[in-house]
């Protein structure tokens, strides 16, 4: 059973437990956006009530606990850094804490690394006589893009040689406050008039909000990409506007608008002619290191056949992406920096060992429980073992309109695929606390919990039936709370005195229960890892299917006591 993994011949067998048997089903859940705090009005898992959730906290501390899910527990830069479903499902599905792609291009910035790497060599040709052009969400969320590396890169960029930058920018209020794209547009504006100051014509060409334009993922709706596409490479757009601040403070101005989904708008000049659509002999660079969102336009910049939308012109560019946003497609086959390699993750091992797998979510977060689970890679290990059901999502429907999702559907999946008998590991997502949450809606948000409380308690029940054994957890916080808060942990108020809505992703911990039959009377959550995070569940879920990790991994939540 040898194969290659890190350029060894790797042993894929795994050895058995000593005290825990083989062949129970297992379901595996993750919650989305499903954080632990204290109880109070913006608190939407505590408002909705969620008795099947609640009912798991009455085992701690030897079946339900909490666990870390942000920062440098998951290979993010610092403890300041919100957890996020790329770095939760990689520490989950992997076991062990990898750096993560926010904290390797803070490296190769501040290295100077980024400069001398092929990527870079391979865009730097364009630069003599044509455009350096920088796509990406604007914002310093750090979850797709930071602001500051923008920042470091567009100088260091002109240093070596760019001459003519343009700046296609995304706006976001998703990972940061609602309105924060005016500031973070004002700083890039300032950025630009320096740059300018220095002989470098840097300018703002196109812009939209990040929902409604460019960055939709896991193929929901290509109209997203195409809004983008035709403001960015076509430079048109149902917006014109002389300057990007005037576009965002104008935009933001309709009824219902916000950061997230502002329309696609082009900077034109005093002829009304778009200062920056992407032409022959241009480079370009998608400044997002984060895959699952812009993976998409990484398609339609570099598929000579392509036929998702019609692109209408096809520009002979040169293209990198901040990093390779898919290692098995090898796309885009230029990058900046490289992504973390991740291998042997806990679900190759199971499959080697005989674990026949299921796993499911909705389109929106179906690449979360495959593609990041499996270590940022795409399809089966062996499609014999395995199956992948995706539900699709509902599409042009606003998360906080249709708040249940299909959380219902992926858990009747789910109970089929338990009750079928042929899967040992049945791992769902359940999208709700997440997808919701972001909307900022707190009504919705609660009616979303609800439904996720429902759909577990759908899960559980089948595991009950066949004598299985259950494992719900969740990637990162995010429907827990809905406030903004100061440092003593007080709401924060905007100027008309109503508290500030936080529609991101929080830096609480999660929640982790065990049970179900199948799961021995001695085995209890070992009371020695307090700071555990993440990447201790990859262990425990392997015991229970009756084998021990690999040494590396990090150690197992559990322990079986006579
Ligand atoms: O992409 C998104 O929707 C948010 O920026 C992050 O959410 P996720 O990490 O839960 O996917
Ligand atoms: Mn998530
Ligand atoms: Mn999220």
């Amino acid at each position: 059973m040898g194969s290659r993994a890190g350029g060894e011949i790797n042993n894929w067998k795994l050895a058995d437990h000593p005290k825990l048997p083989k062949g129970k089903t297992i379901a595996v859940v993750v919650l989305d956006g499903w954080g632990e705090a204290p109880p109070n009005q913006y608190n939407c898992i505590h408002v909705a009530g969620t008795p099947t959730m609640d009912s798991f906290k009455k085992g701690a501390p030897k079946r339900w606990r909490l666990i870390k899910a942000h920062g440098t527990a998951v290979g993010l830069p610092g403890d300041d850094d919100m957890g996020n479903s790329e770095v939760g499902h990689n520490a989950l599905g992997a076991g062990r804490i990898y750096a993560q792609g926010a904290k390797l291009v803070d490296l190769a910035l501040a290295s100077g690394k980024i400069y001398e790497g092929d990527g870079f060599k391979y865009i730097r040709e364009c630069f003599e006589n044509g455009t350096l052009h920088l796509i990406g969400l604007l914002s310093d969320g750090g979850v797709h893009s930071r602001l500051d590396q923008l920042e470091l890169f567009m100088k260091g960029a002109s240093e070596h040689g760019a001459k003519r930058i343009r700046v296609h920018i995304l706006t976001d209020g998703r990972d940061v406050l609602d309105g924060t794209s005016i500031g973070f547009t004002e700083t890039l504006e300032k950025d630009l008039a320096q740059l300018r100051e220095k002989g470098i014509d840097a300018k703002i060409a196109s812009g939209g909000g990040r929902m409604y334009v460019t960055m939709d993922r896991y193929e929901n709706d290509w109209n997203v990409v195409k809004r983008g596409w035709d403001a960015q490479v076509l430079g048109e757009a149902p917006h014109k506007f002389k300057s990007a601040l005037e576009a965002v403070k104008k935009l933001r101005e309709e009824p219902n608008a916000n950061d997230q989904y502002l329309p696609p708008f082009v900077i034109v000049d005093e002829n009304g002619n778009p200062v920056g659509p992407i032409k022959d002999g241009d480079a370009v660079v998608t400044f997002n290191f984060r895959a699952d969102r812009i993976v998409m336009l990484a398609k339609a910049l570099e598929y000579e056949n392509f036929d998702k939308f019609d692109r209408v012109r096809f520009p002979k560019i040169r293209y990198a992406g901040m990093l390779q946003y898919d290692g098995e497609l090898k796309l885009p086959s230029h990058f900046l920096v490289s992504p973390p390699e991740i291998e042997r993750t806990s679900g190759e091992y199971l499959v080697h060992n005989g674990i026949r797998t299921f796993a499911c979510s909705e389109t929106v977060k179906f690449g979360h429980v495959t593609f990041f689970w499996n270590g940022n890679r795409s399809g089966y290990f062996n499609p014999e073992m395995e199956k992948y059901v995706e539900v699709p999502s509902d599409i042009g429907i606003p998360f906080n309109v249709q708040p249940n999702m299909k959380a219902l559907e992926i858990a009747e999946k789910a109970k089929e695929a338990i009750l079928s008998g042929k899967f040992h590991q049945v791992r769902v997502n359940l999208a709700n606390g997440d997808m919701v949450g972001h909307t900022g809606d707190i009504k919705a948000t609660i009616v979303g919990c609800k439904a996720v409380d429902e759909a577990v308690r759908i899960i559980v029940d089948a595991i009950e039936q066949v004598g299985g054994i259950y494992v719900i957890t969740a990637d990162h916080g995010n429907a827990e709370d809905m406030a903004k808060r100061d440092k003593s942990g007080k709401p924060l108020l905007d100027k008309n005195g109503n508290v500030q809505i936080l529609t991101s992703h929080t830096l609480n911990p999660v929640p982790i229960a065990i049970g179900g039959p199948g799961l021995a009377p001695s085995v209890r959550f070992r009371g020695d890892l307090p700071n555990a995070g993440l990447a201790n569940v990859a262990a425990t879920v392997m015991n229970l299917h009756g084998f021990q990790a690999p040494n590396d991994y990090e150690p197992t939540l559990i322990e079986v006591v006579e």
